[in-house]
């Protein structure tokens, strides 16, 4: 009589990992594959990475497969891998690449996009042909700083323009002036304060941006572009737009999740 077969079922859960220039953002998912559940997940300040083994993951279920991107220099990733030494899972950091997930790299050199910008993209070209078919796409990322994608509908990366998020823009202000030490003020069509027009110009000059961007791919594409915008400070964006955007949550998260069940075949 042959051996009774015996069938392991192992639960292959996910970290997806982000780290921007001001916060690390993590979340764990039940499998690699986009639509997994989310099991948990948080963000953390660069300053208190190395607080995470003792913190946000020490009750966490054991990770079997990590996929991160991290545009905060070396010394922040090799800070990060070391609080992954809580379980026995291999870092594996997305590098932008000419091809992936179905998107080509328009940069001049491909592995000097940043790879929060590329992992985004791929997110947000898998998000919209789920719920569509293609078509061009603007991706907005407003973090630390501000990143603005063109994106055509065959999933060519056209380029993408970077600008002082509004913390940069103020805190630029702020240094090379005497006069505009202020508190935040509201977003307001004809600003009337110091405040205001502080808050209101880094906004605008946001929203301008994206808008140029926006007509340059109608120019190009001759079609009207699918918008998308993420990021920490996404939520103060959104309402100050000239057109629609809907705002997702996290493309990067998405991104990591595409790519991963790509590379992690369950
Ligand atoms: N809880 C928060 N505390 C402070 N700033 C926040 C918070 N949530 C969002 N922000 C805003 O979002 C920006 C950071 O967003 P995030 O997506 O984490 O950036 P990055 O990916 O560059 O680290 C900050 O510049 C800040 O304006
Ligand atoms: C543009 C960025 C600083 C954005 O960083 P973030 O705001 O997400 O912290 C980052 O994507 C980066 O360092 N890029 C490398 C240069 C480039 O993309 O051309
Ligand atoms: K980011």
């Amino acid at each position: 009589m042959p051996p009774a077969k015996l069938v392991i079922i192992r639960r292959m859960t996910f970290l997806a990992i982000d780290v921007g220039n001001t916060r690390l953002k993590w979340a764990l998912y039940e499998a690699p594959r986009p639509g997994a559940a989310l099991l948990a997940q948080g963000a953390e300040f660069l300053d208190h990475v190395d607080r995470l083994a003792e913190g946000g993951w020490a009750q966490l279920p054991a990770p079997t497969r990590m996929l991160g991107c991290v545009v905060a220099g070396d010394a922040i990733k090799r800070r990060v891998e070391e609080q992954m030494e809580l379980w026995d899972v291999s870092a594996q950091w997305v590098v932008s690449s000419a091809q992936e997930a179905g998107l080509t790299n328009g940069y001049d050199h491909p592995a000097r996009l940043g790879c929060d910008r590329w992992v985004a993209m791929i997110g947000a070209r898998q998000r919209l042909l789920a719920h569509g078919p293609a078509r061009p796409l603007v991706v907005v990322m407003v973090g630390t700083a501000v990143t603005v994608e063109a994106i055509d509908t065959e999933g060519r990366f056209l380029g993408g323009l970077i600008l002082p998020g509004h913390g940069i823009m103020l805190r630029a202000l702020e240094s090379g002036t005497a006069g505009l030490h202020v508190p935040t003020g509201e977003v307001r069509p004809f600003p009337t304060n110091t405040s205001d027009a502080l808050t209101s110009g880094g906004t605008y000059a946001i929203a301008g941006a994206v808008e140029r961007m926006v007509q340059h791919v109608i120019q190009h594409c001759g079609a009207e572009p699918a918008c998308m915008m993420t990021g920490g400070a996404g939520w103060k964006m959104a309402p100050s737009m000239g057109r629609h955007f809907e705002l997702v949550d996290n493309l990067i998260f998405d991104g990591l999740l595409e790519i991963a069940a790509r590379r992690f075949v369950v």
